[in-house]
């Protein structure tokens, strides 16, 4: 793997390959890596104390969270999931989510709740007012360095964590095999508490 990234490109080139890595595992290897996620999670006592979580519907080979959701029904969390701000540039709301939430397809084709129904029921949240956010990643490092997408939604939608305020537990969730020597930090990258993958708990420092 490269040793450093010092341009846009090979960040690009980075993200193609992780990405690539994670949609070459088999079905097999998806659902076991689900349930050691969903195991690893658990443990945390920062997800045993969470009382308004959000997580994210697993796309494109994306390790998926949403095993954990019977288990936090049962524990009364209040489940939200992102969703695309309208007249806000690449940045997110969460919005509660129930097995009959009415959803539909963003512009990456990823369902998402109806924010209309979520406006009248004043169930849509900025991030600061969740306790727990769950991150999708395209990679990390053993200092808990990510990298999304590349869309910055995440960042964006983080940026109020840099001010004195409420502060949630940021949690990003990865395939193992998504771990990579070193990522390049960026000014706006907003650090996690920690990264957990089906195999392991990293966190930074
Ligand atoms: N499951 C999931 N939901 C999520 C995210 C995510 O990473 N995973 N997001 C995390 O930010 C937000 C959406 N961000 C996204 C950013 C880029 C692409 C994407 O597929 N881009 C295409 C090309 C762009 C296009 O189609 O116009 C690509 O990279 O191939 C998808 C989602 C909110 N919801
Ligand atoms: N707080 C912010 N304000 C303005 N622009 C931002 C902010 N955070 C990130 N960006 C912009 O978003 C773009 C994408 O950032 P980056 O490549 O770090 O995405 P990412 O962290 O992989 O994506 P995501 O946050 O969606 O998971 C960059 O061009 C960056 O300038």
């Amino acid at each position: 793997m490269m040793h450093s990234l010092h341009s846009a490109e090979d960040k690009r080139a980075l993200r193609r390959e992780l990405r690539r890595r994670r949609q070459s595992l088999s079905p097999r290897e998806q659902r076991d890596a689900a349930h050691r996620l969903c195991h690893q999670l658990k443990r945390l006592p920062e997800i045993r104390r969470t009382r308004r979580i959000s997580l994210y519907l697993p796309v494109m080979g994306e390790i998926d969270p949403t095993l954990l959701i019977p288990w936090l029904r049962k524990r009364g969390v209040a489940v939200y999931l992102p969703v695309l701000r309208p007249l806000s540039h690449n940045s997110l709301w969460f919005v509660a989510y129930h097995a009959n939430t009415p959803m539909v397809k963003n512009r990456f084709g990823i369902a998402e709740p109806d924010t209309r129904f979520a406006a009248k029921h004043q169930r849509r949240l900025p991030a600061w007012a969740l306790d727990t956010v769950i991150l999708p990643l395209v990679g990390f490092d053993a200092q808990a360095n990510r990298m999304g997408m590349g869309g910055g939604f995440y960042d964006r939608s983080l940026a109020f964590m840099r001010r004195p305020g409420p502060k949630p537990t940021l949690l990003g969730v990865a395939h193992a095999c998504q771990q990579v020597n070193a990522l390049p930090v960026e000014p706006w990258d907003i650090p996690l508490n920690a990264v957990v993958s089906d195999q392991h708990i990293v966190r930074p420092g």
